[in-house]
């Protein structure tokens, strides 16, 4: 999907984009960053139609299915968790339900098939919203910060739970995400965004994409993405240091 040439701003505000362009590749998970307020949430949903801007053109290809995934999981309260995910498949409800029982039983959800949202837990919430997405079949996938209000012994599941139903369906993701790790860990691509109006600050897409175990960005870009994202140089002396790291291949020295 494409935006060309951008142009936003809310009321008598200022531009919060100014013939702003930016392409997402197909099939790939392209994480966006930037400090809050500079309008990722609003460029999801112009990229989904659910806003349109005041100039510029947004294209999709022809008849793809959307998906969306919030901060909150967003579920019908009043049915139960097998049904939330297959009611987004409308009429082909019996073709798929086997899998999306697969889906599910990936996500450990097997045991509350038939609980209801206020039944869960935060985190099993969120993991039957990823799943519903997924089951749809989206060709394009918005997540606006999914992950961002669980725990991180949580978080991490559900980046596996990712990346397993990435894999399995290969949607064109665009993910908004605060945290530096995550994008390291889930996407293919990570672009940094800076402010009013949006511009690209950095563009860096990974060096290769592992079996659900991450991708693998190279040292040089993830040093510089850890100084745009944070504003500070020494890696060396921040904790999340390990976090991403960690993700270099084993074998790997240049630790
Ligand atoms: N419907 C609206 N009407 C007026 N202003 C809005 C509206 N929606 C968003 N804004 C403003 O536009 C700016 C960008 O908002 P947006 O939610 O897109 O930013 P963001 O980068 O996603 O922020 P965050 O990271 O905090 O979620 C903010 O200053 C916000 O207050």
């Amino acid at each position: 999907m494409r935006f060309t040439g951008i142009s936003l701003k809310y009321g008598a505000g200022r531009l919060l984009f100014d013939n702003f362009s930016l392409e997402a590749a197909k099939g790939q998970v392209t994480c966006l960053m930037g400090t809050s307020g500079i309008g990722k949430t609003t460029l999801l949903k112009m990229a989904a139609g659910l806003i349109r801007p005041a100039q510029g053109v947004i294209s999709r290809d022809e008849g793809e299915r959307l998906g969306y995934v919030f901060q909150e999981p967003r579920l019908l309260p009043e049915k139960t968790v097998l049904e939330n995910v297959l009611w987004v498949l409308e009429q082909r409800q019996e073709q798929e339900q086997e899998r999306v029982l697969a889906m599910l039983d990936a996500a450990d959800l097997s045991a509350v098939l038939h609980a209801y949202p206020d039944q869960l837990s935060g985190g099993m919430r969120q993991r039957v919203s990823v799943v519903r997405a997924f089951a749809a079949r989206p060709g394009l996938l918005f997540m606006d910060e999914p992950f961002q209000s669980l725990d991180a012994a949580t978080r991490a599941g559900m980046h596996q739970l990712f990346r397993k139903l990435w894999e399995s369906e290969q949607p064109t993701v665009l993910l908004v995400t605060h945290d530096l790790d995550e994008a390291l860990a889930l996407g293919t691509r990570i672009v940094v965004l800076g402010c009013r109006p949006m511009n690209i600050l950095a563009d860096v897409t990974a060096a290769s994409v592992e079996q659900h175990g991450g991708t693998y960005f190279s040292q040089a870009d993830q040093r510089r993405l850890w100084q745009l994202t944070t504003g500070k140089d020494g890696r060396e002396t921040d904790d999340r240091k390990t976090a991403a790291f960690k993700l270099a291949p084993s074998g790997s020295s240049e630790i």
